[in-house]
């Protein structure tokens, strides 16, 4: 790729809204928390670890990603956590995150709620305080697990709602269809909560139109399986439905054999609010800025494009229309200035 792509895209003003704060556990940092808590992780060194990074689908690399959350244990790890991605993200001019939490994944390993969210919550106003990003948390639904289990995490949630932006669903896509969640979205949306969910990433374009019909999501993350349905692909662009999609994510899990069979291109010419995102990036070989690049290279998009797709990542955000309309503006700004 041009180094002057490289550049743009590095400066580039942009928010990330797919990301999992557990899939930001690079294999270093796990073994220093495994250590400081006297917990095993069942590889052998961080070199062993990663050599393990080579799935063959979701569900290969959900085992995986499980295992290491063992690591994971006081209000002190999820705070270290969260501040190296919010870090990294800053270094990747990123000015604003939405970041996904597991609640579930914690809690059936003993660790309360309270410890997650306190933790997490200390280290995104730190960040704020020290230059940005700004964020939102998240929280998923494990959909591999009972709709009761949903419930009662929303209720242990309670206490905490302040903190936590909206609800999303997560994990085992294949035979969990969305509908299996209805009644849990409608309370969480009745708590004031935004809702998203991961739909057509491994599963059908038929989930993603469930997303939005039984779990009025907002926004769909992944979604790329809507390219097998014609109609679907227009109404999202119709009705404005943002995707998060997550391209080096894609490629890493073998849903596209190579990026440019991936079909974030023709999506985004369908006039769909295509945004780029990193998902679970210690796993999948890169940051967000990582994933701008690969589809920059496979398509050979230019400054205009780019553009544009950092200024969906702000409009399909949370942000206030007011902080939309500022963050925006900068986009605009930065490529005025950089733009070829
Ligand atoms: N890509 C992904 N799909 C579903 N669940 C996840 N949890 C973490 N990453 C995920
Ligand atoms: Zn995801």
């Amino acid at each position: 790729m041009s180094s002057v792509a490289q550049d743009f895209i590095a400066g580039l003003p942009k928010a990330e809204l797919h990301l999992h704060i557990e899939g930001t556990l690079e294999p270093e940092m796990a073994f220093a928390l495994a250590e400081r808590n006297g917990v095993k992780l069942p590889y052998a060194s961080v070199e062993a670890m990663r050599r393990l990074y080579d799935f063959q689908n979701l569900a290969d690399f959900l085992d995986l990603y499980y295992q290491a959350t063992q690591a994971l244990l006081t209000e002190r790890d999820f705070y270290d956590l969260a501040r190296a991605y919010l870090d990294r993200a800053r270094e990747e001019n990123v000015r604003h995150a939405e970041i996904f939490f597991d609640p579930q994944a914690h809690m059936r390993r003993g660790v309360p709620f309270g410890a997650v969210v306190e933790g997490l919550s200390a280290a995104l106003n730190d960040a704020v305080r020290e230059g940005g990003p700004t964020s939102r948390l998240l929280m998923c639904f494990l959909r591999d697990l009972d709709a009761a289990d949903a419930v009662a995490t929303l209720e242990a949630a309670r206490p905490w709602l302040d903190r936590i932006a909206g609800v999303g669903l997560d994990s085992a896509e294949a035979g969990n269809p969305p509908g299996k969640f209805t009644e849990v979205y409608e309370r969480a949306r009745s708590l004031g909560l935004r809702a998203v969910a991961h739909a057509g990433e491994e599963g059908p374009a038929a989930y993603v139109a469930e997303a939005l019909d039984r779990l009025k999501v907002e926004r769909i993350d992944h979604g790329v399986h809507a390219i097998d349905d014609a109609a679907l692909v227009q109404r999202l662009a119709r009705e404005r439905v943002p995707l998060t999609v997550c391209p080096l994510s894609n490629i890493r899990l073998c849903v596209y054999p190579d990026m440019r069979a991936h079909p974030i291109q023709r999506l985004f010419e369908a006039g769909v609010v295509v945004t780029v995102n990193s998902d679970d990036p210690a796993y999948f070989g890169g940051y967000v800025n990582e994933n701008y690049r690969a589809i920059q290279q496979a398509f050979t998009l230019g400054a205009a494009e780019l553009t544009q797709l950092a200024k969906n990542s702000f409009s399909a955000s949370f942000l206030s229309d007011t902080e939309k309309k500022e963050r925006i503006a900068e986009v605009d700004a930065y490529a005025r200035t950089n733009g070829t």
